[in-house]
């Protein structure tokens, strides 16, 4: 209903016109990397005076001082900030640390935040610099392999909120990325294992071929052979690059879009918050990714040739030989299964009453199942009710 007294007025209609953002920036990956950091920065950023170099206490020890000593070289003034290692950094309390910390160092808009390691540095850094001073340049270094193949590249940056993950977020896409293989010789095997998870992801949605050569090459990759990992990175990278320009923002059809990339992650995203953070979130995916192929093959989506083993059974084999958990119902015990229902409420790919749930018809080719997190349980549920 009209407000009383403006039935007849009309609104004054300006128009305000906004260019589209340029969103592209390249993805660079090459053994060494690392110490030319600093000349990288500069010369994408030739009139930045300041960096934010934000680590976490395992990588800062590493590569800290090399990556400090490679920006020092091109005369930046370098601020150092790390925080504690683990998914409990992406919180408020780190967020604001971060960005007091920015305004003390007397940052201004020209200057860069550099997000030196894993997903939390990179979701962390990225989101504070997104918000000061209402966004300043980002670039990505990333050094954990899930980082590099993932969490780096799309300009997705976000906070946990005790009711789930990553829900206090934005967009907001680097100006570079900076991969360096080398960095991977110190990651754990446990981390490495979670980046395999994410790549085995990205074949399973868009390459059968990745999604075999990611098994065929694992045993390369634990071995730390940079070349190996230098190539599989990219073709990671590569398919996820391809489906982010597609759909940056996430705003594509169901089924279309960037919303793929959440294969695995309805289930992930719920475990890691029922687990505390006890599963990493690579982990999770695995057996969200395990999930995922179950509930295509009861909903009746997936199809197996004549001969072939079904798609749980496909999925269990690949992240089996990643040395990845595949215990699924092992954490969807009875009394869990009612707090993954409740937490499944917060999914952000939730519609007014279902959840646009990522699953396969076959490995290489992903479609959206329209699900409540009742129905999602109840699919889930081994041995499967009658
Ligand atoms: N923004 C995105 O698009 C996106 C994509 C995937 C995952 N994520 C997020 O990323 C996070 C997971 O990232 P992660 O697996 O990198 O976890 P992480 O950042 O906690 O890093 C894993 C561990 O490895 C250590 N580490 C990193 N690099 C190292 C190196 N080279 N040598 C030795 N130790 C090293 C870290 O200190 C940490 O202890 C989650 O919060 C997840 O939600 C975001
Ligand atoms: O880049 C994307 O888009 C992804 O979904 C990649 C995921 O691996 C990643 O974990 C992402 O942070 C999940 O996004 P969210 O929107 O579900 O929090
Ligand atoms: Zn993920």
């Amino acid at each position: 209903m009209a407000q009383p007294g403006t039935e007849k007025r009309k609104p004054i209609a300006l128009h305000v016109a906004v260019p589209t953002e340029d969103e592209s920036y390249p993805v660079l990956i090459g053994k060494g990397l690392l110490a030319r950091l600093g000349y990288e920065l500069r010369r994408s950023h030739p009139n930045a005076r300041r960096v934010a170099l934000v680590s976490d206490e395992n990588v800062m020890p590493l590569y800290g001082g090399l990556a400090r000593g490679s920006l020092e070289a091109e005369e930046l003034e370098v601020h150092c900030f790390t925080i504690p290692a683990g998914e409990s950094s992406k919180c408020l309390e780190q967020l604001v640390g971060l960005i007091e910390g920015m305004v003390a160092a007397r940052l201004g808009r020209r200057d860069v935040v550099v997000a030196l390691g894993g997903g939390v540095v990179g979701d962390l850094a990225g989101l504070a610099a997104a918000l000061f001073m209402r966004g300043i340049d980002l670039m990505q270094c990333p050094t954990s392999l899930l980082a590099q193949v993932d969490a780096s590249v799309g300009g997705k940056v976000a906070i946990d909120l005790p009711s789930g993950k990553n829900l206090f977020g934005t967009f907001h896409f680097p100006t570079v990325v900076l991969i360096d293989p080398a960095v991977i010789k110190t990651l754990p095997d446990r981390e490495l294992a979670c980046g395999l998870a994410e790549m085995l992801k990205h074949g399973a949605l868009f390459s059968p071929e990745h999604f075999h050569q990611v098994v065929d090459a694992a045993a390369d990759m634990y071995a730390h052979k940079p070349e190996v990992l230098a190539r599989k990175i990219a073709a990671s990278v590569g398919l996820k690059a391809a489906c982010v320009s597609r759909d940056p923002r996430e705003q594509g059809e169901a089924g279309k879009g960037r919303v793929a990339l959440n294969l695995g992650h309805t289930i992930a995203h719920a475990l890691e918050l029922m687990s505390d953070f006890e599963l990493k979130h690579g982990e999770a995916v695995a057996l969200g990714l395990i999930a995922a192929a179950r509930l295509s093959e009861r909903k009746k989506l997936a199809k197996t040739e004549e001969g072939e083993v079904g798609l749980e059974e496909q999925m269990r084999a690949a992240l089996a030989a990643l040395r990845l958990p595949t215990n699924l119902d092992a954490w969807l015990t009875e009394a869990r299964l009612e707090r993954l229902e409740a937490n499944l409420k917060n999914d952000k790919k939730r519609g007014f009453a279902s959840i646009s749930y990522i699953g396969l018809s076959r490995i290489g080719d992903p479609a959206v199942l329209s699900l409540s997190a009742q129905e999602i349980v109840a699919l889930l549920r081994n041995p499967k009710p009658d």
